[in-house]
Order: structure tokens, then C-alpha cells, then sequence
């Protein structure tokens, strides 16, 4: 087994993944996941993955976030840099305040009290919060929920954020908010973002590249700059000439697999 390593400060890329294999289980009841996947990840850049279902796309960010090893290959992440990682459920702490679950990562990292209001205070004005510090997470919407768990991520002071599915459980036009929301604290702070979603469309809207994996194993079949200037509206033509090459590609691959 190749265990996640850093990258050498020689390294440019934010993220490298170097012929990642890896396979679930073993014997009769081995499942390959991922085959051979290389994919480097630029600082500063924001990539999307999209795939069929099962493809392997999550697997690829538990990864990367260091919460699996990998079978063969390397993953390394510049900088020994933890990532964050945002999935389609907030996953806040119920019973505490929306100040309170920002700053739980940062008591985690020992920051004093004095400090830790003064970033909690200003994460919540990053995510337009800053009127909401007091309430419980059942008070808020989902879009309001993810966006205590960004700003719960952005504590970890990470410039690598892991988003698998994030937006999937909202609705269009809490979505349409949210994606300019991140896109803007995603150009400020110069983050490298790796993003999973099924939604085409709003890889378009997101991504400077989108890249798509094959159905299971998992392989890189094709990748494509999105050369759409920002900002960008995710019913523009534009956007939607590209979700529509991406759409054809990945019902080839879906037909060409009998899912
Ligand atoms: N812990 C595990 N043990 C065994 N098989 C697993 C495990 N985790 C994932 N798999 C299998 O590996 C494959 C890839 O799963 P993964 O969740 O990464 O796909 P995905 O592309 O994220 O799927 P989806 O789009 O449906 O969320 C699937 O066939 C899944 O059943």
C-alpha cells in the first residue's frame, strides 16, 4: 500500500494523483473503485468531477482528504496541507449556536478565546451570517445550514477544499446564490477547489475544468477547460453549450455500460 505523501515544496500542483488505483474488499467480493487515476490539480484552481453514479467520484475525494489509502499510487497535497470537506449534509452540531459550530475547529486548534470570536465574527460576515451568530442550526434553511458548514470548513484555514455534492439538496435558486458565494470566497482567498456534483450544469458554472470519470472503475475519460468568463449565469447559453458536450459524453459512457 502507498500511503497519502507530501508534496516536495519543488511541486507546484495543489493536489497530484499519480495512477490511483483502488479496490475495495478482497477476493470474490473485491470491488475496483478507482484504476489508475492521474490528475493534477493546479493551486488556486477550481476543478469539478463528474461521473455516473458509482463511479468512484467520493472515493476519489476521501482520498485526497486522507480518510482512505489508496491501493497503488500516490495522492499528495501541497504543503502537508489538511483539506477541508464539505458533503451534501451539513452535519452541524444540533444542539450549539451557528457561532458555536464555526468555532469548533478552531478550539480543536487550541486558538485563544479573544481570537477565536474575532474569526468567528468574520467567517459569518464571509457567509452573510453575521445576524444569525445566535441560532440553532433548526432555525436556519439548508442553504443557510451549508453555509454555517463553509464557513465551519474556511475555519480550518485550508486552502484546499473538498466539496463532494454540497449544493445537491437544495433547490435551484438557493443553489444559483450559493454558487456565486463560492465562487466569490473561492477567487478571494485563492482556494484549490475539488468539487463533485451530478449536476452538469452547474459543474459548467463553477469549474475551470470539469473532468469525467468512466463508470466504474473509475478512469479519466475526458476533461475540459470551461473557458466561460466570470462571473457566469448557469442558464446562459454559453453554460449551457457546455453542459450539454458533457451531458452527450457521459450518456455514451452510462449507454456504453447498460446503466
Ligand atoms: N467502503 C466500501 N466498501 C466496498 N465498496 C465500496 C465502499 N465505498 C464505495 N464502494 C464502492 O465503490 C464504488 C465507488 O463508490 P463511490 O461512492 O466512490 O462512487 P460515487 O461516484 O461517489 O457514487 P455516487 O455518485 O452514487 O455518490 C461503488 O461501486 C461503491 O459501491
Amino acid at each position: 500500500m502507498t500511503a497519502t505523501t507530501t508534496v516536495p515544496a519543488s511541486t507546484t500542483d495543489a493536489v497530484a494523483l499519480s495512477g490511483v488505483t483502488k479496490v475495495y474488499g478482497r477476493g470474490d467480493q473485491a470491488v475496483l473503485a478507482l484504476d489508475g487515476v492521474s490528475l493534477d490539480v493546479a493551486p488556486g484552481e477550481f476543478v469539478c468531477l463528474v461521473g455516473a453514479s458509482g463511479c468512484g467520484k467520493s472515493t476519489l475525494l476521501n482520498l485526497v482528504a486522507g480518510l482512505d489509502t489508496v491501493s497503488s499510487g500516490t495522492v499528495r497535497v501541497a504543503d502537508n496541507a489538511d483539506p477541508g470537506l464539505m458533503f451534501q449534509e451539513p452535519a452541524l452540531f444540533p444542539w450549539l449556536t451557528v457561532a458555536a459550530n464555526v468555532e469548533m475547529p478552531l478550539r480543536l486548534r487550541g486558538l485563544p478565546r479573544a481570537e477565536r470570536r474575532a474569526r468567528v465574527a468574520e467567517l459569518l460576515d464571509v457567509v452573510h451570517l453575521g445576524e444569525f451568530a445566535r441560532r440553532r442550526p433548526h432555525e436556519l434553511s439548508g442553504g443557510m445550514r451549508q453555509r454555517v458548514a463553509l464557513a465551519r470548513t474556511l475555519a480550518l484555514d485550508t486552502p484546499v477544499l473538498l466539496m463532494d455534492e454540497p449544493f445537491g439538496a437544495l433547490d435551484a435558486m438557493t443553489r444559483d446564490v450559493l454558487h456565486d458565494e463560492l465562487e466569490r470566497i473561492w477567487s478571494e482567498r485563492r482556494l484549490t477547489v475539488l468539487f463533485v456534483t451530478h449536476n452538469v450544469r452547474e459543474a459548467a458554472r463553477l469549474a475551470d475544468r470539469i473532468v469525467l470519470l468512466s463508470s466504474r472503475p473509475g478512469r479519466i475519460i475526458y476533461s475540459t477547460r470551461v473557458e466561460v468568463p466570470r462571473p457566469r449565469r448557469i442558464d446562459s447559453p454559453e453554460i449551457a453549450a457546455i453542459a450539454a458536450e458533457v451531458t452527450t459524453r457521459l450518456r455514451t459512457e452510462v449507454g456504453r455500460h447498460g446503466q
